[in-house]
């Protein structure tokens, strides 16, 4: 690069280093998912994001990356960043050392060395002749504005970069924006709400008849974490015909704090009802977001007289949504007389070591293909394109159903043909257009659980299932999770998705000795990525046995790890 520019670039980034020093002590890691910590102390890492997502768009010939600000369904206090790579999927593994280290550079000097070096390795010129664009969100909370700000003064460190702030938005709907920008269709917020809105009226177009069901099978409670997916929820429910819906905890001033006794994490977690739900809601069909809208779980209040749930986790819905599109490849592909096309499909269904063992033997069962990856969206996602359809969920309620480009295109002649001569209105046009109209609801970039409910409202409805239909898909094998705090996680190394300690390996025999005393026992233990705890999972046939398995694994990581 030409000398002044050169320099330029090194002002720059010295510059913005002195501005957001590192307090001493600070060490942050990319993890599971972003840089996430007290919102206080989060300004110099994520300004090294905006630094960071800003040599990711130059690297990338200035295809539009993605900044989103949020600590999803942590407390109100914590905030976190995390990048979308330009379609829409979590930022590329092989750049989290990097990130890493960025944000730990301990002083200007030594960040801009690291991004000197990095650049030079990743053949990345500096210095003007390029464009970069980093599109931002930020969820509900305090610290998201000042922290926006942070991010912003990172990315115009970056000579050439050009932010683009998107506003107060749900994750899911910012991982939308920039796969949809770098696709060269529409990517604003209203353009997202067309595209759910319609395709959602698509699919109840394509609900048989026969199905309507009544005011009750209409009616969804939606607990809104007090965060954003409640407030957009707001902005168009008025707009989604066929269905009832009610917020509560919907992020207006007053209702609550933000993920405080509410939202999927506490649901799924707790199994109680949400703050702000009462007795007179026993019965109906509800469903909880996370503060930022990328997990959903579904419950019902079982009785007035105790605040216990009916939990419908990610493996339930997924297992409907595997259900459905299995149902529609079986309508198209065994279409009866009039037509004789078919159009074989690898469908796919991914899940991490958390998924209920019933729920993995009931897909099995169903004759789909099972397979398994370590605990995080990105894993999964990136699982799930090997197939023409694949669905992944983790239990928590993350999840999507991504399509290939290839699949999607023979739909598309499919349907072309079947709409052309006197197949139109055939099951197998029918079967071919809802799974169109599904492609086009679920979010493509990543787990949205705006998209996500409406795919689970309108498949209801196609089924005429009532919640107590979806609950007795199967019953969950009892289980337990337990946190252990050690000194150092990071000695305990997994293998096998997870499901297996490597080192040390003296835990594993201890594991698997323990399990072998319980019936239908499964139990496995592995580092968080996001906090600082060794989690311990346990499946059994009864609870009381998953409850002393996990307790007794939790003791041996205690012991060998102190
Ligand atoms: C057991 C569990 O729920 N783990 C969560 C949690 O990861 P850990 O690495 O387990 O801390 O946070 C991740 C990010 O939100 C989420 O993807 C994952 O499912
Ligand atoms: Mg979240």
């Amino acid at each position: 690069m030409a000398a002044n520019q050169e320099r330029e670039q090194r002002r720059r980034l010295l510059d913005v280093a002195s501005r957001f020093p590192l307090p001493s002590g600070c060490r942050f890691s990319y993890g599971t998912a972003g840089f996430r910590a007290d919102g206080a102390t989060m300004a110099p890492a994520v300004c090294r994001a905006g630094i960071l997502a800003a040599l990711r768009s130059v690297k990338l010939a200035g295809a539009a990356v993605g900044i989103v600000i949020t600590a999803s369904h942590n407390p109100v206090g914590d905030n976190g960043v995390k990048i979308a790579d330009p379609d829409g999927g979590m930022m590329a593994q092989h750049w989290e050392p990097f990130a890493d280290a960025l944000a730990n550079a301990p002083d200007p000097d030594a960040l801009l060395q690291l991004v000197l070096q990095f650049a030079k390795d990743e053949g990345i010129s500096l210095g003007g002749h390029h464009t970069a664009q980093v599109l931002l969100g930020r969820d509900t909370r305090p610290t998201g504005e000042y922290l926006l700000d942070a991010a912003l003064q990172g990315i115009n460190a970056i000579v050439g970069a050009h932010a683009i702030d998107m506003g107060i938005l749900t994750t899911p709907q910012l991982h939308w924006m920039v796969r949809s920008k770098n696709k060269g269709i529409k990517a604003s917020e209203s353009d997202y709400f067309t595209q759910l809105i319609d395709s959602f009226r698509h699919m109840l177009e394509l609900v048989p008849k026969d199905k309507g069901g009544d005011e009750l099978a209409k009616k969804l409670i939606v607990d809104g974490a007090n965060g954003i997916g409640g407030v957009k929820l707001e902005q168009i429910k008025a707009e989604l015909s066929g269905i009832d819906i009610n917020v509560r905890n919907s992020g207006k001033e007053g209702e609550g704090i933000l993920n405080h006794m509410c939202g999927a994490d506490f649901v799924q977690k707790e199994r109680v009802t949400p703050h702000g739900f009462s007795p007179e809601d026993v019965g109906v069909r509800c469903a909880s977001l996370d503060g930022d809208a990328d997990r959903l779980v579904y419950f019902r209040m079982s009785s007035a007289s105790d605040n216990k749930v009916d939990l419908v986790d990610g493996d339930k819905i997924l297992s409907l949504f595997a259900l459905f599109i299995r149902e529609q490849l079986d309508i198209i592909n065994n279409n009866g007389s009039q037509v004789n096309k078919s159009m074989p499909a690898r469908l796919g269904i991914v899940q991490t070591a958390y998924a209920n063992g019933a729920s993995t033997q009931f897909l099995k069962n169903h004759g789909l293909e099972v397979v398994f990856t370590p605990t995080g969206v990105k894993y999964l996602h990136k699982k799930a394109l090997e197939y023409d359809i694949g669905i992944y969920f983790e239990a928590n309620g993350h999840g999507t159903i991504v399509f290939s480009e290839d699949f999607l295109s023979q739909l598309q002649s499919l349907s072309n043909e079947l709409s052309s001569d006197a197949a139109n209105g055939s099951a197998q046009y029918r079967a071919a257009m809802r799974l169109m109209a599904a492609s086009q609801l679920i979010n493509q970039a990543v787990g949205d659980a705006l998209s996500g409910l409406l795919l689970v409202e309108a498949i209801l409805q196609y089924k005429g299932w009532s919640f107590q239909n979806w609950c007795e898909l199967y019953s969950d094998l009892p289980s337990r999770q337990l946190k252990v705090k050690v000194i150092d996680r990071s000695s305990i190394v997994t293998t096998e998705a997870e499901t297996k300690v490597s080192q040390p390996s003296s835990l594993q025999e201890l594991i698997d000795k323990e399990t072998a005393n319980c019936a239908h026992g499964r139990c496995f233990v592995r580092p968080s990525g996001t906090e600082d705890v060794v989690r311990v999972y346990a499946e059994a046939s009864t609870q009381v046995e998953a409850d002393s398995l996990a307790r007794s694994v939790a003791h041996h990581v205690e012991h060998h790890l102190g």
